[in-house]
């Protein structure tokens, strides 16, 4: 049982936090943020409802949120009940055309429209869309030794702008078409990285399952620039699944985003707390500027 006192601290606090939000709801009104999240971000039905409910909060104070979905361990439950085998060069899937067909079965199916139906859920309108539809994404062949697997070559972000005037959120597979009609599975950072740069976005989320860019004792480095993030590359403290994510980051602030997060998808309301508040979330890259006292004011 709650005593009235306990209730008032309660209801003070939740409009403290409301109020010390104001200039951040300000700094993003119409402010573009393009979110990668990951397969392994997504978790539970709860957890999914929550990051819906963030990015649907989101659209109500004014941001314009593009969600880029990743969904690697649902492809790989659906290649392993029929007896594909997988493998990964350079943390890319080697995608031939049967794993192609599967890839496309699940990313456009399976987990688009679980997102879509999460966030339509929470009030707000979400559309699903691959990097196919109104050639959004063109690719070319990454490499020939993976395969369908695509490099983004051109990225048209016109049908985005439509959705955003909508108040639409696009939720986008991604995939891409190639010149001759071809059908691409393209990495999910790397699809991310490539439409933040198309539309310029304020913001590229990538949400994936740690807290940030850790260094050699294991500390989440809560800003470093693109020359910090090569010498931890170099010296092998960046590594893994994390060279793509930082990649991806420099890619995208080499082509016109200001600013990219790396942080846990599974932490409650971490889209939150890193737009809205002093704190922030996770490691942010950009070229210059401090994180505190406001961590991107004037960015
Ligand atoms: N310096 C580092 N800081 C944080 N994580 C790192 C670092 N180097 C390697 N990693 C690894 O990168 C992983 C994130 O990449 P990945 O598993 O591919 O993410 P996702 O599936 O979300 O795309 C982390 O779980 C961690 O094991
Ligand atoms: C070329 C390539 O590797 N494509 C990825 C696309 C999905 C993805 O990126 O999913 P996560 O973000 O959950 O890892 C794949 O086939 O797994």
């Amino acid at each position: 049982m709650k005593t009235q006192t306990a209730m008032n601290k309660d209801w003070f606090a939740t409009a403290r936090t409301l109020s010390e939000a104001l200039p951040y709801l300000q700094r993003y009104t119409g402010a573009i943020v393009v979110i990668k999240f990951g397969g392994h971000a997504m978790g539970d039905a709860a957890e999914m409802a929550s990051f819906a409910r963030d990015v649907v909060l989101m659209r109500q104070v004014g941001v314009n949120p593009v969600i880029v979905h990743g969904g690697g361990p649902m492809i790989n439950d659906l290649l392993t009940r029929l007896g594909i085998t997988s493998s990964f060069v350079r943390g890319k899937r080697v995608t031939d055309a049967a794993t192609m067909e599967v890839v496309e079965m699940v990313l456009s199916g399976l987990v688009n429209k679980r997102i879509v139906q999460a966030i339509n859920d929470e009030g707000g309108r979400a559309v699903g869309l691959s990097g196919k539809d109104a050639r959004l994404i063109t690719c070319t062949p990454d490499d020939p030794e993976l395969g369908f697997v695509g490099r983004p070559d051109d990225v048209d972000p016109t049908v985005l702008q439509h959705l955003f005037a909508g108040g639409i959120i696009p939720v986008i597979a991604p995939l891409g078409a190639g010149a001759d009609g071809q059908s691409y599975n393209i990495n999910g950072d790397t699809a991310a990285g490539a439409i933040a740069a198309a539309l310029k976005a304020d913001r590229l989320l990538l949400l994936t399952d740690v807290a940030g860019v850790k260094d050699s004792s294991g500390e989440v480095i809560t800003q470093l620039s693109p020359d910090e993030v090569q010498e931890l590359t170099a010296q092998g403290i960046i590594a893994g699944g994390m060279i793509p994510k930082t990649e991806t980051a420099l890619a995208a602030i080499d082509g016109g985003v200001r600013a990219v997060v790396i942080l846990d998808g599974r932490a409650p309301n971490a889209c939150l707390l890193e737009l809205f508040t002093e704190h922030g979330a996770g490691s942010l890259i950009r070229a210059t500027a401090p994180r505190t006292p406001a961590h991107d004011a004037g960015a």
